[in-house]
C-alpha cells in the first residue's frame, strides 16, 4: 500500500469550490504589485502572511479584497490563473470549475474583458498542455444589489460561452439566497447552470432557500446543514453536491477544529460532499491538503478517499461519458 499522500495526489479529481481571487499567492501578489507600480502595505512576503489573521468569514473577505487590488490587466488574470492550474496539474486534479468575481473587479474599473480574457486564455492553454479540462463559474457578490448582480450578467453575455454557471458568494449572514432570486431564474432561463453559497455560516434556512427559491445544481460549503434532519435527508435522497471547504471553515471557524468536522460523517450517511480549497493562498493548501487534513485529524480511509474523488466526478458539470471515464481511472487507483 502506497502512503496516504501519494495515494490523494495519484487519484484523479476534480475541484468544484476554488475562488481564483483566493489562489492569488503572496509572492505573486508582491511580484504583480511591483510590477503594476502600486505599493503594498507590506513590506515582504513574510509581512503578506503575517497579516493573514481572522477568525471569520467578514474579516477573511475584508483582507481578500484588499488582495485582489494587485490584479490589473489580462497577463496579471493569466498569470493568477495559470499558477492555479500548475497546483491542480500537481495535485492530481484533473478536472476544475473555478469562480472569479467579476464585480471585485470591474467595480474598481478594470473592464470585464480584460478578467474573462486573461482568465480563459489560461484555461485553454491548461486542456493543451496540461491536460486539465474547466468550466467557469461567474459569481456575483451577496453584499451587492440584485440589481448589481443584473448588470454584471448582462456585462458577461457576450462571453457566454466562456463560463457554464452563476454563483453566489461573499457576506453570508444578512444577505439570504432569495435576495437573488430573479437574477438566478434570469441565468436558468439563459441556460446556465447555478451554485451558491450557503450554510457555511449562515443558518440551515438559507440552503433551503438556495435550493427552493434559486434552484441551484449545487450548495456551495452547506456544512450547516447537519444542523437539520430534514434537510439532511433531502440532500441524501436528491443527492444534492454539498462543494465542502476543510481548512476554508477550520480557518474561519465555523469549525473550532478539523477533528470536530463533519464531513465524513455526512459523507457515511449517504450525503454527496465533495473535498475543495475555497481559496488556498488564504488557508494554507490547496486541494490534496484538504485531503491530507481529514486523513490526519478524523482518520479519512482510502475507500473514503476513493469515494470523496468519485463524488467530485459526479458532481461536477461534465458530461456523463467523461464522468464514467475517469471514474473507472479513479477505481483503478
Ligand atoms: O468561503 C467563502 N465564502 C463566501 N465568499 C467567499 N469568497 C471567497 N471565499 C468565500
Ligand atoms: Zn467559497
Amino acid at each position: 500500500m502506497m502512503n496516504m499522500t501519494d495515494f490523494i495526489t495519484q487519484l484523479p479529481k476534480a475541484e468544484l469550490h476554488l475562488h481564483l481571487e483566493g489562489s492569488l499567492e503572496p509572492a505573486l501578489m508582491m511580484q504583480l504589485a511591483n510590477r503594476n507600480g502600486i505599493t503594498l502595505p507590506y513590506a515582504d512576503i513574510a509581512a503578506i502572511k503575517a497579516a493573514y489573521q481572522f477568525s471569520n468569514l467578514q474579516d477573511f473577505l475584508d483582507i481578500y479584497y484588499q488582495g485582489a487590488n494587485v490584479l490589473q490587466t489580462e497577463q496579471d488574470f493569466f498569470d493568477l490563473t495559470w499558477a492555479y492550474l500548475l497546483r491542480c496539474k500537481a495535485q492530481g486534479v484533473v478536472h476544475t470549475e473555478p469562480f472569479f468575481d467579476p464585480q471585485t473587479h470591474t467595480d474598481r474599473g478594470i473592464s470585464f474583458k480584460v478578467l474573462i480574457k486573461g482568465i480563459s486564455a489560461a484555461l485553454k492553454q491548461a486542456e493543451t498542455e496540461l491536460g486539465i479540462s474547466s468550466y467557469l463559474i461567474l459569481s456575483f457578490l451577496r453584499h451587492l444589489s440584485e440589481e448589481a448582480a443584473f448588470e454584471t450578467l448582462e456585462m458577461a453575455m457576450p462571453y457566454r460561452d466562456q463560463f457554464i454557471a452563476v454563483g453566489l458568494d461573499s457576506s453570508e449572514m444578512g444577505h439570504p439566497p432569495e435576495k437573488f432570486q430573479r437574477v438566478f431564474a434570469k441565468a436558468r432561463a439563459k441556460g446556465f447552470k447555478t451554485v451558491a453559497h450557503a450554510g457555511e455560516e449562515g443558518p440551515p434556512a438559507y440552503v433551503w432557500s438556495a435550493l427552493d427559491q434559486l434552484n441551484v445544481d449545487r450548495i456551495d460549503h452547506g456544512v450547516r446543514a447537519y444542523e437539520d434532519a430534514e434537510l439532511m435527508q433531502r440532500l441524501i435522497d436528491e443527492q444534492i453536491p454539498l462543494t465542502v471547504c476543510p481548512l476554508s471553515n477550520t480557518r474561519l471557524k465555523v469549525f473550532a477544529d478539523m477533528s470536530d468536522h463533519t464531513i465524513l460523517k455526512m459523507l457515511d450517511q449517504g450525503v454527496m460532499v465533495t473535498v475543495n480549497s475555497d481559496d488556498p493562498a488564504y488557508f494554507g493548501g490547496y486541494v490534496a491538503e484538504n485531503y491530507m487534513a481529514l486523513y490526519e485529524s478524523l482518520a479519512m480511509s482510502p475507500a473514503q478517499a476513493r469515494q470523496l474523488a468519485i463524488n467530485s466526478i459526479k458532481a461536477s458539470f461534465l458530461p456523463d461519458e467523461r464522468k464514467l471515464s475517469i471514474i473507472q481511472q479513479i477505481r483503478n487507483v
